[in-house]
């Protein structure tokens, strides 16, 4: 018994010094995580400052110099055939179109945030462009929008990461070189989301970007910025990229029109992507614009010959003007859900109505629906993005960041296989499209069942390809996202709804979106009515926000056209009846 006062001394000594080592150990861990995100914050201040100078720079420009408003609102109300004959001409000069553009885009950018930095040498190269431009050239004088991603000599391309700041670029992209060749001004860049995999678009060095139709909307993403400024009407054209529907959801919510090419097709070099060795489901540059005719002067600049010439991986193949000037009835499948989350009335209207159209000017209609996709877009589309990996890719991108929104599920990541499983099954029936995806967070991570995970996909676009064969079919056209653009505080939630967009990064088709009607009263009460939208899920209800008020009357609503690879000017073609004949109004 005499030890016992002894020991527990000793006890209440040890106990005393791991209280101290752990009170120690939090204070240091404390003091860390407040020192890196002093530091990370100071960075974030100092990119956003410089970013805004360059804004500043060209406001001030412009104050020395400014437009009569007649003028600018002349410029600004022409579409882009206008612009080029009168820029070729002679009767405009290139550095006022530039000018009002830029003054739009300026104006804009204070109520929706789509501008990361403006490009300091347009102004250069429009005087340069008058005095010298050869005027033959497609885009002579033509300002373009250029999305944040894509190579601007001297200019970071950060993708919304952190870590990418102060790395900026030692020549053009490819892209913005083949541009430059023929006529056109690089004005600004354009806001996208953390890491660019996702339909936001709001990171945390630029901020959030807001729809110009309604600003509590979303203009999607990943070319958010891009979709925001074209469909407010601060650039005429633009390039943003696509490895899962980021020019395609934009122009559905933004109300423009947009190009996700084959895979190949155009050149990518100087573009920066985070999954850049994930080789199966690549991105791919796409045209944005105000109308589908911009898009097809936009494409045929990027099948030049400048294209081949300057990545020489590219086939050599030339603008098919034959396929864009085609006059034969065409055969083309449609469809409105592809089996994941369903979409809302307004967005089957479109399709319907996009249907009747098209049935109108004489082709034939077929139903089609994409082979087993409920269960490959999870297997396939997200087990390839984010699975194969296991998420370590992008989790080693956004390390030492701030998490945006749109990112927070990759946390999920971390769990063992095992948990995510159980908690697939937990949420299968309240979450059946989540769930699948869930499942597929994370692979086996051996090279062999990477091998196998790629025999799967080729397999899935044989299949995918010979069901399209056997109806003998043209083109398809369907939905774009399953709901007009959601509420910005929503869409990171919604993933999953750019599933029928992804279905055509994974087969590699050639697929572009355009706008057909906005909301109307009408699909607000359809939106409401059980019978027609149940809204069972927390997802779907979801969906049904973005259009189950008055405030989203007037929000766009655009289809998807799709082609065979390499058809884009087939799809061009399509796109362009349909346009015709549903006479969309932007804003
Ligand atoms: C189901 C929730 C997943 C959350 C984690 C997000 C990570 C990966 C999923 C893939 C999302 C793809 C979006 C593609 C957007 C796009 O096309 N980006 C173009 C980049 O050039």
């Amino acid at each position: 018994m005499p030890e016992l006062p002894a020991i527990s001394g000793i006890a209440g000594g040890v106990r005393r010094k791991a209280v101290t080592l752990v009170t120690v150990s939090c204070a240091i861990l404390m003091a860390r995580w407040y020192w890196r995100n002093r530091q990370l914050d100071k960075k974030l201040d100092k990119k956003r400052k410089q970013c805004l100078q360059t804004l500043e720079k060209v406001e001030k420009e412009l104050q020395k110099n400014k437009l009569p408003a007649r003028q600018k609102e002349a410029i600004l109300s022409l579409s882009l055939s206008t612009l080029q004959s009168k820029l070729r001409s002679g009767e405009l000069k290139a550095v006022d179109v530039l000018r009002a553009y830029q003054e739009q885009a300026l104006k804009v950018n204070v109520k929706i945030n789509c501008l990361t930095e403006a490009i300091t040498d347009a102004q250069e190269l429009a005087a340069a462009c008058d005095e010298t431009g050869d005027k033959t050239r497609l885009l002579h004088g033509i300002p373009v929008s250029l999305k944040e991603n894509i190579g601007v000599k001297g200019y970071d391309r950060t993708g919304g990461l952190q870590i990418n700041i102060g790395v900026p670029c030692d020549k053009d992209a490819v892209i913005t070189q083949v541009l430059k060749r023929h006529g056109a001004i690089p004005f600004v860049r354009t806001n996208i989301p953390q890491a660019m995999l996702s339909y936001t678009c709001s990171n945390p060095i630029f901020g959030s970007t807001a729809n110009p139709h309604n600003v509590l909307h979303t203009p999607g993403g990943s070319s958010g910025g891009e979709g925001a400024i074209i469909g407010a009407g601060g650039s005429i054209i633009g390039i943003g990229s696509d490895v899962g529907g980021s020019v395609r959801v934009p122009a559905s919510f933004c109300g423009c029109c947009s190009l996700k090419p084959t895979l190949g097709r155009f050149s990518k070099m100087g573009f920066y992507t985070v999954t850049k060795g994930q080789t199966q489901i690549s991105g791919v540059p796409g045209p944005m614009a105000r109308d589908v005719d911009s898009l097809v002067v936009l494409t045929r600049v990027l099948s030049s010959p400048d294209m081949f010439e300057l990545d020489a991986s590219l086939p050599p193949l030339p603008f098919q003007q034959q396929l864009l000037n085609s006059t034969h009835r065409l055969r083309i499948g449609y469809y409105t859900w592809d089996g994941n989350l369903p979409p809302v009335p307004v967005v089957s209207r479109a399709v319907r109505e996009a249907k009747k159209v098209l049935e109108d000017l004489g082709h034939t209609l077929v139903e089609f629906s994409p082979i087993d996709y409920s269960q490959k877009f999870a297997e396939l589309f997200i087990g390839t993005m984010l699975g194969a990996d296991q998420g370590q890719t992008l989790r080693s991108k956004v390390k030492g960041d701030y998490l945006d929104g749109g990112l927070k599920l990759i946390k999920m990541t971390l769990l063992p296989r095992w948990l995510l499983s159980l908690l697939a099954k937990m949420i299968s029936l309240k979450e059946p499209v989540l769930s699948r995806a869930v499942a597929h967070f994370k692979k086996e991570g051996r090279t062999y069942n990477w091998f196998c995970h790629v025999v799967k996909i080729q397999e899935y676009r044989e299949k995918f390809t010979e069901q399209w064969k056997s109806l003998d079919l043209d083109a398809v056209i369907c939905s774009a996202f399953p709901s007009p653009a959601p509420r910005t505080c929503d869409v990171g939630r919604l993933t999953t709804g750019g599933s029928n967009l992804a279905l055509y990064n994974l087969v590699n088709f050639a697929a572009g979106v355009l706008p057909v009607t906005k909301v109307t009263s009408q699909d607000v009460a359809d939106a409401n009515n059980p019978a027609l939208f149940p809204a069972r899920t927390s997802l779907e209800r979801l969906l049904k926000k973005s259009c189950d008020t008055e405030d989203c009357v007037g929000l766009p609503v655009g289809v998807q056209c799709v082609t065979l690879p390499f058809k884009e000017e087939l799809c061009l073609r399509v796109m362009r009846e349909l346009e015709t004949a549903v006479n969309y109004r932007g804003l």
